[in-house]
């Protein structure tokens, strides 16, 4: 749903000039015939020396950089660490997308008319995003809901970390959480729904690494590829930057850390009961049966997650 690779937004330029955006999304995209080359992907692990070297990145902040090309654009590699992973995503995958989070099958069902999405345990396969907070509607692009949730807050606190280190600061007021599968992509868009763009937009990358494009205030200017990796942060800083076209064209199967796809890596402590997704709740725990954990780990191990979240501010 939303802007996945069939309901991508239309290029704003003809067919018969493809642009530049649209051009790397195809060098990215999954295909059969010939291996993709990821040689100009931009990788900021390990210090990002390289980065820094080639003047690709400059340094921002303790472990952040800004890409030299995008001010206004930084990268946070491997900040949210082990333990923060596995609670954000342990609520991802058991509480996030459960009543009352709106998700595209809840929209889906609401305008169709059709029975609301039974209340499962794991995120069903069909499930691409759900939201928190200020309710979004991925879908019609729009914050009109009638309903709103208060922010996890341990998500308000890590967006109040992140944005701390880069010298920012933003009141987490919407999210919306990305579930992708390998083959799943996310096609070139800006975040216009919030009216003050001037507010800085944090987004979280867990499990599967991912292709991360960043280009201009158009979809002509050729974009930065940059690798994701679980425990990347972005933040978007200004209007320049909140009006950067971005997307995600490519997930790699088998690159999700042990540290979530093994289950010797879960805490022992109790996990939440049935219908509890209270933050302390998912705080230190772990699914409630080693048969639980496993899906939880099975999941893990093939999907990417992201976690976007705004001011929306007004
Ligand atoms: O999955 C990502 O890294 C990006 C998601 C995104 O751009 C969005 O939710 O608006
Ligand atoms: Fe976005």
């Amino acid at each position: 749903m939303g802007r996945r690779k069939s309901q991508a937004p239309a290029a704003e330029t003809p067919q018969t000039s493809i642009t530049a955006f649209r051009e790397a999304e195809k060098r990215y995209r999954p295909r059969t015939r010939t291996p993709t080359d990821y040689s100009d992907v931009l990788d900021l692990r390990d210090g990002a020396a390289a980065g820094v070297a080639a003047g690709a990145v400059r340094r921002a902040g303790p472990g952040a950089y800004e890409l030299t090309d995008r001010p206004g654009l930084f990268v946070l590699p491997g900040v949210v660490a082990p333990d923060a992973q596995r609670r954000l995503a342990f609520c991802c995958y058991g509480a996030y997308h459960r009543p009352p989070a709106e998700t595209n099958l809840t929209w889906l069902a609401r305008r169709d008319g059709t029975a609301p999405p039974p209340r499962t345990a794991a995120p069903p396969a069909n499930l691409r995003w759900a939201t928190l907070g200020r309710h979004y509607n991925w879908t019609e692009r729009t914050y009109a809901c009638d309903h709103a949730e208060p922010m996890p807050r341990h998500v308000a606190e890590l967006c109040d970390d992140l944005c701390g280190l880069i010298g920012v600061t933003m009141n987490a007021e919407a999210a919306i959480v990305n579930y992708y599968r390998p083959g799943d992509t996310m096609g070139g868009h800006v975040d216009d729904a919030e009216t003050d763009r001037s507010l800085p937009l944090v987004s979280v990358s867990l499990g599967c690494s991912a292709v991360f494009l960043v280009g201009g205030a158009t979809r002509d200017v050729a974009p930065t590829a940059v690798w994701l990796r679980s425990g990347d942060a972005c933040v978007f800083v200004g209007e320049a930057a909140r009006s950067y076209y971005h997307g995600v064209p490519r997930i790699l199967p088998d690159t999700c850390p042990s540290h979530l796809r093994e289950a010797t890596a879960w805490p022992d402590a109790p996990g939440p009961g049935d219908g509890d997704s209270s933050d302390a709740a998912y705080a230190a725990g772990r699914p409630a049966d080693d048969e639980a954990l496993r899906g939880l780990c099975e999941f893990l191990r093939g999907s990417r997650l992201n976690l976007n979240v705004r001011e929306v501010g007004d």
